[in-house]
């Protein structure tokens, strides 16, 4: 007589997909560190075809389960681990850090109002606002504002290429390596399925974050942006705010000489994200955060993460 042995089924994986102004990621809430995520897993997830599809992933872990977050986890109990849709690993994501905390919140793992979250471009804070009612009748209920550090600005003269027309461009650095290009049209930036190229390479050893930027009025501009390691995307968190620094920088202002903080409404192709910029160069990011659905992955997907 057979005996029958049941085979072992790999436990579903809950995920979920949020965005926020259209900057699209998957979530993987993942507290001990416990999924096997490497660079293919990620490929496979944000595949938008033969996966969930999205710019990047959110992998949503304690601080003190990961070893680049152990250090931060007195001041953060979570870790954003951030991947590029390639699989590659980034600093710091602007939008993903919003829709992190909006994740969080909604899982009812933190109250509204203040936290902290640690990334690998240090500990962010970051505000999601209450209800209409409890945030004074004023707050967007979607919004969620991040404090996003200081930029840096490293010296020397950059420039990017698209097609037959080049322009020059500011070297920025949000925790993660910015070009950014003033340009008369946005159209002129081309269809961005490649990168563009940006010289001198040395000064981007990492690879870098393309921006092309227009003037919309005072303090307005709008962009586009072709990420390092996701494409062209419709909007990008870090690359709004290298962006409002440098037309700050470009129409004059310096709120560490003006002592006053100065306010650019950057538009993208997936909404608006409004940055501020204080006279000790803190740099403060509001737009939306939104989740859209949740799921599990199939025992199949789950044994995958596995294997590959
Ligand atoms: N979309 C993000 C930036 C994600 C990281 C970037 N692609 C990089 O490799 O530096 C944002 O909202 O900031």
């Amino acid at each position: 007589m057979s005996t029958y042995r049941p085979v072992a089924q790999p436990s579903p994986v809950p995920f979920l997909k949020g965005h926020g102004t259209e900057n699209d990621f998957v979530i993987i809430p993942d507290p001990d560190n416990a999924v096997p995520l490497s660079a293919a897993a990620v490929a496979k997830l944000c595949d938008r075809r033969a996966g969930i599809g999205g710019d990047g992933l959110l992998h949503v872990v304690r601080s003190a389960a990961h070893p680049e977050a152990r250090s931060m986890a007195d001041r953060a109990e979570w870790f954003m681990d951030y991947r590029n849709a390639d699989g590659s690993v980034a600093e710091m994501c602007g939008n993903g850090v919003r829709v992190f905390a909006r994740y969080l919140r909604r899982a009812g793992l933190v109250d509204a109002g203040d936290l902290a979250v640690a990334t690998r471009g240090g500990v962010k804070e970051v505000h999601i606002a209450k209800s209409l009612e409890t945030d004074g009748g004023t707050a967007d209920p979607e919004a969620v504002t991040v404090r996003m550090g200081r930029a840096v600005l490293p010296e020397g003269d950059v420039s990017v290429v698209v097609g037959e027309r080049g322009w020059p461009a500011r070297n920025v650095n949000m925790g993660n390596p910015h070009a950014v290009a003033f340009v008369d049209d946005l159209d002129h930036a081309g269809n961005l399925f490649t990168a563009p190229p940006v010289s001198p390479a040395a000064a981007y050893p990492d690879g870098v974050n393309v921006e092309f930027v227009v003037g919309r009025g005072p303090r307005h501009v709008a962009m586009r942006v072709h990420e390092r390691g996701s494409g062209e995307t419709r909007s990008c968190g870090t690359g709004a705010c290298a962006v409002a620094v440098a037309a700050a920088r470009r129409d004059g202002i310096d709120p560490a000489v003006t002592g006053q903080p100065v306010t650019y409404t950057v538009d993208l192709p997936g909404g608006r994200l409004v940055i501020t910029e204080r006279p000790d160069g803190e740099i403060e990011m509001t737009g939306p955060a939104v989740i859209v659905a949740e799921g599990l992955l199939d025992g199949e997907w789950a044994e995958l993460l596995d294997t590959l």
